[in-house]
């Protein structure tokens, strides 16, 4: 294989912060014109502050394997089940800490004063990701989050959690437990991702609106939208002068406000989101990766470990003295290999429709647990929009990451903790689903 690229050959100062999320920062290359950097987007790995044993970095092989192991990933796995079009070119780039530690000084001052507190680039990295720039060059980009796009079979769920949460989707009770809605807003004009998913024109305009508006009362904050123009964001106030750029480059010129450039905005991405397919295939993803729902997935483990029968039980990487039901779930499974990913997705393809998910079979539980994992990495992921002044746009996927099995039991806790807080505050919203 050919030796990956080396970074230090750029100057640090050759690259322009983009934006980050929980576990990676982004910068785009505005140097000199160069034949492998032009166009190009840097993603590091960032590494926490304070407790280095709880970095998300440690999910990332650091000695035999130092490529970062999202590109094998999108490469063995992802790009099995969505389309080419849709995902950025991606390759491994040498980085060195000396470099790493420069740009790091010069990209301080540009990061949210959150995330500063909280992590910082992973300097111990010798390897990043390059990829292609989806916010550069002279287009408006428009990024949106849209999370989890259906509601869950209720076969699984217990006669508590049924009623809201096959009413209520996970997105909408989450925000509104964690404070991320406004409390005295209507819900009901709240930001929806089964909106957004249903390919319903007006609904998805109502989507589009409120991501709008949360982005501008958030001053640009929310992580479900963010706008790019010509590589710079956007930061929203409450003035239209915060959004000039924008609204220059959606044809308005002169007079405009906050509601006009919405609408102007709303009418370039619409026919965006409608003509693709990217939104189906995902929450298609989505919801056959996690027929069961975590609590499906809970009982079927308690159940193949209470069980004791020879072959049902994982082998996983304690195989001690048996007594395992009280283990949590996920407990001692390994994350699986790029080979195990290969496997997984063969049976996926050849069963998964024909499977009988109201009555799963125990001994398919590890299928269902690395299928689970595989449905979070799409429920996580985001889309960047490409709008250019005139002609065609186009519609990537980012942040296909893979995620560490060990999460299974963080999200069987964050979802009690979702539904309990929800249903004992809020009279649930009714999230309408289209299939
Ligand atoms: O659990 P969720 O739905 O809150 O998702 C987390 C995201 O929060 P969000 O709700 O989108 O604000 C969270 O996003 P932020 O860091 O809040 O921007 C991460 O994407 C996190 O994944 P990872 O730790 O980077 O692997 C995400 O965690 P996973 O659920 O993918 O483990
Ligand atoms: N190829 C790209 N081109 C341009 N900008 C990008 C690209 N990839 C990522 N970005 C920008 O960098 C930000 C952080 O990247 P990414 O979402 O991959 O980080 P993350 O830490 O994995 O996020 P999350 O916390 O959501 O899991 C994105 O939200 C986006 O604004």
């Amino acid at each position: 294989m050919a030796d990956p690229l080396d970074i230090t050959v750029t100057s640090p100062r050759d690259w322009k912060y983009i934006s980050e999320g929980g576990s990676s920062i982004v910068f785009s290359y505005v140097g000199p014109a160069h034949d492998s950097f032009g166009g190009t987007a840097l993603r590091l790995r960032k590494a926490l502050l304070s407790s280095p044993l709880d970095s998300p970095s440690l999910v990332i092989p650091p000695v035999d394997d130092p490529d970062d192991p999202a590109i094998a990933f999108q490469h063995g796995v992802v790009a099995r089940v969505l389309p080419e079009e849709y995902l950025p070119r991606l390759e491994a780039v040498q980085v060195s800490r000396a470099w790493l530690e420069e740009l790091a000084v010069l990209a301080e001052t540009q990061r949210p004063t959150e995330r500063r507190a909280k992590d910082t680039i992973d300097l111990q990295r010798t390897r990043a990701v390059l990829a292609t720039d989806l916010v550069g060059g002279r287009v408006v980009a428009v990024e949106i989050k849209p999370k989890w796009g259906f509601l869950p079979s209720p076969t699984h769920l217990a006669p508590g959690t049924a009623p809201v949460k096959t009413t209520t989707c996970r997105f909408c009770m989450h925000a509104q437990v964690r404070g991320a809605r406004d409390a005295d807003a209507d819900p009901a004009h709240a930001y929806c991702p089964l909106d957004l998913f249903s390919g319903e024109p007006d609904r998805v305009r109502t989507a589009l609106c409120a991501l709008w508006d949360t982005w501008v009362s958030s001053s640009g904050t929310t992580n479900n939208l963010r706008v790019f123009v010509h590589g710079h964001m956007v930061r929203p106030d409450a003035t239209p002068t915060s959004i000039e750029a924008l609204a220059a480059q959606l044809g308005l010129a002169g007079e405009f406000t906050l509601y006009t450039v919405r609408d102007a905005f709303v009418a370039r991405v619409l026919p965006l989101l409608r003509e693709t397919s990217v939104l189906r295939l995902l929450a298609n993803l989505q919801r056959t990766l996690d027929p069961l729902d975590i609590e499906g997935l809970a009982l079927l483990w308690s159940r193949a470990y209470a069980s004791q029968e020879p072959g049902i039980a994982l082998q996983t990487q304690s195989p001690d003295d048996g007594a395992p039901d009280a283990s949590p779930l996920g407990a001692g499974l390994s994350d699986p290999t790029i080979d195990d990913w290969k496997e997984f997705l063969d049976v996926y393809f050849a069963k998964n429709a024909q499977m009988d998910h109201d009555h799963p079979d125990a001994a398919d539980l590890k299928y269902y647990c690395v299928a689970y994992l595989l449905s979070a990495t799409f429920k996580d992921c985001s889309l960047i929009l490409r709008i250019p002044e005139d002609g065609a746009g186009s519609i990537t996927l980012i942040d296909l990451d893979v995620k560490p099995i060990s999460r299974l039991a963080k999200w069987q806790q964050l979802d009690k903790e979702i539904v309990e807080g929800y249903k004992n505050a809020w009279k649930p919203r009714q999230c309408i689903e289209t299939k």
